[in-house]
């Protein structure tokens, strides 16, 4: 509806911001479009299009109930940038402090990637659905591959190590049947034979309440006890550099906590949850039945007829259930909140309305209208991919914008202003503020996926900076497997009146998982890695996710798999972008039998043959329990969770047990006769010395591939020193000090203040902030302009004046970001408005 006489020409009020919806019939020649006829509309369409202007429709059933006007857009004249193929060279990584954000939202970050593509990178990962290995190009990943690991272990083996390989050539079926055999070797609680007990029936289920780890989660006192000790172990036993924090009860885990006082909050926390959503709240069943809405078809939310053809060629016959809940929504231009648990498709869920969506922009001059954010450039690039093949039959284009490859080559893609940008935050922010060619007043619709990630990385800043920056008028969209606090509060600064969209929102793992917990008596805890072993080569000899809290446990299990002849891969945040995605790539070929990962991988990876992940330790929370064992049993597969247990991750067995008791899941004890353990892990033990020569042949091949990339550094800045001098210096919108204070504080909520003053005590800073305390030294010794909102302020934390809400106030005043050409620009004063969003 047009607001005013005076500025209809400008802006069109969106579905969203009376919700108020005019149901009328595409066929009608006096169609109301946002209270003009389509005549009227139309001339204004064409007016605008003169004026490039842009019309978005919101489109439902196939019918236009509103069209969505946005305010005409200045077109910022591109940068005449050159590119001269330079790239920021980065120092080799290094070992970082736990609770790092293992890179996964580094927006520093930078590499040179040789031949990729931004645009299309399907050749770059080869994410390809149906696993073809055909379709990967590895190779055209440039030369920054980092060191190979696998080739130090193949030349020390040749020259001292032998190791027997033990029983790794397991086919599929040996594993299977390997797999049933434990199950009727079923020896009864007490014994310490191998094999599985099936938690069925009653009697069995006390027998388990007594004897298997954890799951005693009745006998409260004794384990309130139990728990006490457990704390104290835990700064012991993970006392290394990345000493993981002590778990605490997370917000999603209140069910299983609350004491009286704490339900009070609850009821409260509910009521207010209760005043912010739109009425329409709904919960809905797996089964996609819900009383407020008719369960349907794709054909029956009238998809056009490209998206139905992307739909097929993914194999989706039927909507999941948040599809079928949140895509009629979505189609309404209406802000959504959406929760359901892992592998339901919810990324489907917001791709498929942002399609139908665009299908109707204009298109006579490219315009980015779309940004969906997530925590990590796996998932990103993963999203990147989903999206490609669902618009396989439209025009849509799309980019990503991942920390880890070129700056400069993102700007220029962005030049061409695709229509979709797939981003990590970090790298988001960094080009909407130093960017000549990029600009996000364009944008109708964003997403965030996976918030509580972002939020727990100590990105709350960021995300509020975009929320805030981002024109009001925008759709938003917000999905996460688990809901906290910290997003509540994310919700209500970027949301506006959102449906909140709940798919089996107490259910917390699938049905289809089966959750096995093999527990480590006490005084045998340094046997875990032999467990492991006897796991991974006689259980779960393929297709299985292995996650450490510890990159430098990974890496060294890497090393020993490695030695024992199992083709494992490693992903965590001290490699490279091109390491992760080889090593994503060649698990998702099954080149690779295991990954062996940290909690980079704990959300929203989507492989679908991954038939099992196995915790080498519990994690340090619930819900981070429930991301990991979420990468099995995906879109209604089968699959296994199994948990390697002590002392330390009781407290974590015990809620996972009981969260699966409470949705009726299959849980079980798998017991391991000891000496199978011990004999693994002596043959381990015995591998000590050549690790460690590996490890430090390792560290000499990275100091050397280091000082060769100094090297080239080097060149290139004698070579292209005054096109380097003349770059503006790239800003950050927050200091480097606040920063760190915000990064503390998502620490302290997540994990609690003893994990934090651990880490700060005794961690280093990683290299994104030492990176950004260099940067912060740069700026103070010479006046930068930041590009965009309050144009012409100094680098800080400007015009943070923040409204109720968290919105910003003040205004923008003065001009002048440095163009590329190095000139200082004399654009115009940018209004900026007043007031929190919402
Ligand atoms: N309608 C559908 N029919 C069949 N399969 C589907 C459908 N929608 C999605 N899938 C498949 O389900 C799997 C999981 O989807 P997706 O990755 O979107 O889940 P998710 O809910 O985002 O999970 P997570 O919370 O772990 O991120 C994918 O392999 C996807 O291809």
């Amino acid at each position: 509806m047009i607001t005013s006489g005076e500025d209809d020409d400008d802006f069109i009020r969106t579905i969203s911001d009376d919700d108020e919806i005019i149901q009328s019939s595409a066929d009608s020649e006096d169609l109301e479009l946002g209270g003009l006829t389509k005549k009227t509309q139309n001339s204004r369409k064409r007016k605008r299009s003169k004026d490039q202007g842009e019309i978005f429709p919101v489109a439902t059933d196939g019918t236009y109930e509103k069209n969505k006007i946005i305010k005409r857009r200045k077109i910022r004249p591109g940068a005449a940038a050159k590119d001269n193929g330079l790239m920021e060279e980065e120092e080799g990584e290094t070992w970082t402090a736990h609770g790092e954000d293992d890179g996964a939202l580094d927006s520093d970050f930078e590499f040179q990637i040789g031949d990729i593509d931004n645009w299309v990178t399907e050749d770059l990962d080869g994410w390809d659905l149906k696993g073809n290995a055909a379709a990967i190009k590895i190779t055209a990943l440039g030369d920054k591959k980092g060191v190979d690991i696998d080739a130090i272990i193949a030349r020390r083996g040749k020259c001292d190590t032998v190791v027997e390989n033990g029983d790794s050539n397991h086919t599929n079926s040996e594993d299977e049947s390997q797999r049933e055999s434990g199950l009727d070797e079923v020896t009864g609680s007490e014994a310490e034979g191998r094999g599985i007990e099936e938690d069925e029936d009653e009697n069995e289920d006390q027998t388990l309440d007594e004897d298997a780890f954890g799951m005693g989660v009745a006998d409260t006192e004794k384990e309130e006890g139990d728990d006490s000790l457990a704390e104290d172990q835990i700064p012991e036993s993970s006392s290394d550099e990345e000493s993981a924090a002590e778990p605490v009860p997370h917000p999603d885990d209140l069910d299983y906590h609350v004491s009286s006082a704490d339900e009070m909050d609850v009821s409260e926390e509910q009521a207010r949850r209760k005043a912010f959503f739109a009425p329409e709240e709904m919960e809905i069943t797996s089964k996609g039945k819900n009383k407020n809405t008719t369960a349907g078809s794709f054909q029956s939310m009238s998809l056009s007829r490209p998206i139905l053809r992307g739909l097929a060629a993914m194999g989706f016959s039927e909507p999941t259930p948040i599809q079928t809940k949140t895509i009629p929504v979505a189609l309404l231009g209406k802000d959504v909140v959406g929760g359901a648990v892992t592998g339901s498709g919810k990324t489907a869920a917001f791709i498929i309305p942002i399609l139908e969506r665009l299908l109707y922009r204009p298109k006579k001059i490219p315009t980015s209208r779309v940004a969906i954010l997530m925590p990590t450039r796996e998932l990103a690039v993963q999203c990147f991919n989903v999206a490609k093949k669902l618009a396989s039959f439209t025009d849509v284009t799309f980019c990503q914008l991942v920390g880890g490859f070129s700056l400069r080559e993102q700007e220029s893609v962005l030049r061409q202003r695709p229509d979709v940008i797939m981003a990590t935050p970090g790298r988001f922010i960094d080009h909407m503020r130093n960017s000549a060619s990029f600009t996000v007043d364009t944008l109708e619709i964003l997403v965030l996926d996976e918030a509580d990630r972002m939020l727990e990385d100590g990105f709350a800043d960021e995300l509020n900076e975009i929320l805030t920056t981002i024109p009001k008028s925008r759709q938003t969209m917000l999905f996460s497997a688990t809901m906290t606090d910290r997003v509540d509060k994310l919700i209500r600064v970027g949301l506006n009146r959102p449906l909140r969209l709940m798919v089996d929102a107490r259910k917390q793992t699938v049905g289809t998982l089966i959750q096995e917990f093999v527990r480590l008596r006490p005084g045998r805890e340094d046997r875990r890695l032999g467990y492991l072993m006897y796991l991974c080569q006689n259980i779960y000899t393929d297709h299985t996710i292995i996650f450490f809290r510890q990159k430098k446990v990974a890496h060294r299990v890497r090393i020993i798999f490695g030695l024992f002849g199992i083709k494992a891969a490693e992903l965590h945040g001290s490699m490279s972008q091109e390491q992760r995605i080889s090593a994503l790539a060649s698990f998702r070929t099954s080149q690779t039998t295991h990954l062996l990962a940290t909690d980079l991988a704990s959300r929203g990876l989507d492989i679908p043959t991954v038939t099992t992940v196995i915790n080498y330790e519990a994690p340090q929370t619930h819900e981070i329990y429930l991301h990991r064992v979420g990468r099995t049993a995906r879109a209604g597969r089968a699959g296994r969770a199994c948990t390697i247990a002590a002392e330390p991750d009781r407290k974590i067995v015990k809620q996972a047990v009981k969260a699966g008791r409470a949705q009726g899941a299959k849980i079980v004890s798998r017991v391991i006769e000891p000496s199978l353990a011990d004999e693994w892990a002596a043959k381990c033990a015995a591998l000590d010395a050549e690790i460690d020569s590996i490890l430090d042949e390792e560290k000499e091949e990275k100091a050397i591939a280091g000082a060769e990339m100094q090297v080239r550094k080097g060149e290139n800045i004698m070579t292209h020193e005054d096109e380097i001098k003349s770059r503006p210096k790239r800003t950050w919108f927050e200091s480097e000090k606040e920063k760190l204070v915000a990064k503390k504080k998502g620490m302290v909520e997540l994990n609690g203040a003893v994990g934090l003053g651990k880490k700060i005590v005794g961690g280093k800073l990683s290299h994104k902030d030492r990176k950004r305390l260099d940067d912060g030294r740069e700026r103070k010794e010479g006046r930068v302009w930041k590009k965009g909102r309050g144009d012409g302020v100094e680098v800080g934390r400007v015009g943070k004046g923040k409204g109720k809400d968290g919105g910003r106030g003040g205004s923008g005043s003065g001009s002048g970001r440095k163009g590329k050409g190095g000139k200082e620009g004399g654009g115009k004063a940018k209004k900026v408005k007043g007031g929190g969003r919402r």
